[in-house]
């Protein structure tokens, strides 16, 4: 179904099955969605957004002791508050979000069968999956150098399916060097997250991962977090665990882990 790409820092999925008349609708409903003015953007964005970016940029980058991310931000938890403009956004998205549902859990039976577990076994231990969206937007920065697009993080989820547009600005980390994940046509990005790192006890570790921006071009980009329901109890998988090999990690229902865990991020 897909070829996989990449080793422990990145995982990048051409030939996913996802008609590209899909990811086109989301990137296109997105740079929609911020090319708007922004009376319009406001009132969806106080609801959804963290942002300190771009509107309110220029001050923010001469406080130094904060952490800037220069980007706007809308997120959808549970796939919910979409705004009325662009028309067809919501469509769009939840396309998307389910069309990339479909890759990560066709990716999910990957890591068990190299897990040596039966196939269905993530899908299985994770249940009903719930999802959730964000939206992002990183403007040309006249300083990039002092600011980030969005600060280093992991994902707290299973997986997420990053698409982006063509401009360059992701970067994950590999051992102490920050790599520049250049961005492919029609290619996926898909982070392990922690849930995965926790129930794999570690076999699959969680993708440390930033966005930079630059001084001419903006950048859209749409994550996609596939996550357990907060009632699911995450624990390294039990077939996983040996003498030599004891669990690494905390049993935690994912609404435990969601309100104890925070990197900054809102996921
Ligand atoms: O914009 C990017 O490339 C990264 C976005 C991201 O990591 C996120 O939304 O969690
Ligand atoms: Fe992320």
């Amino acid at each position: 179904m897909c070829s996989v790409y990449g080793n422990l820092y990145k995982l990048l999925v051409v030939n996913h099955d996802i008609p590209q008349p899909v990811l086109d609708a989301a990137l296109k409903a997105a740079r929609d969605f911020f090319e708007m003015p922004s009376k319009e953007k406001q009132s969806y964005e106080k609801e959804t957004s963290e942002s300190n970016g771009s509107d309110n940029g220029i001050q923010s980058l001469e406080s130094k002791d904060k952490v800037v991310d220069w980007g706007d931000v809308m997120f959808h938890e549970d796939l919910k508050n979409w705004p009325a403009n662009p028309p067809d956004y919501k469509n769009a998205m939840l396309s998307y979000a389910r069309e990339s549902q479909k890759v990560m859990e066709k990716l999910l039976d990957v890591v068990s069968k190299e897990l040596r577990l039966v196939p269905t076994y993530f899908r299985d231990l994770f249940g009903d999956f719930e999802q959730s969206l964000r939206v992002n937007h990183y403007p040309p920065c006249p300083q990039p150098e002092l600011v980030l697009g969005l600060r280093p993080h992991t994902d707290p989820v299973v997986f997420t399916a990053l698409l982006e547009d063509q401009t360059r600005g992701l970067q994950v980390r590999n051992g102490d060097k920050w790599v520049t994940v250049d961005p492919e046509p029609d290619a996926l990005v898909i982070f392990v997250g922690e849930q995965l790192q926790v129930a794999s006890n570690g076999r699959y570790t969680a993708v440390t991962h930033r966005a930079v921006v630059n001084k001419t071009t903006d950048r859209i980009s749409i994550a996609m977090g596939l996550a357990p329901n907060s009632k699911v109890l995450v624990r390294p998988a039990p077939e996983l665990l040996e003498k030599s090999s004891p669990p690494r990690y905390e049993a935690r229902t994912y609404g435990e882990f969601r309100a104890t865990v925070s990197h900054g991020v809102r996921w």
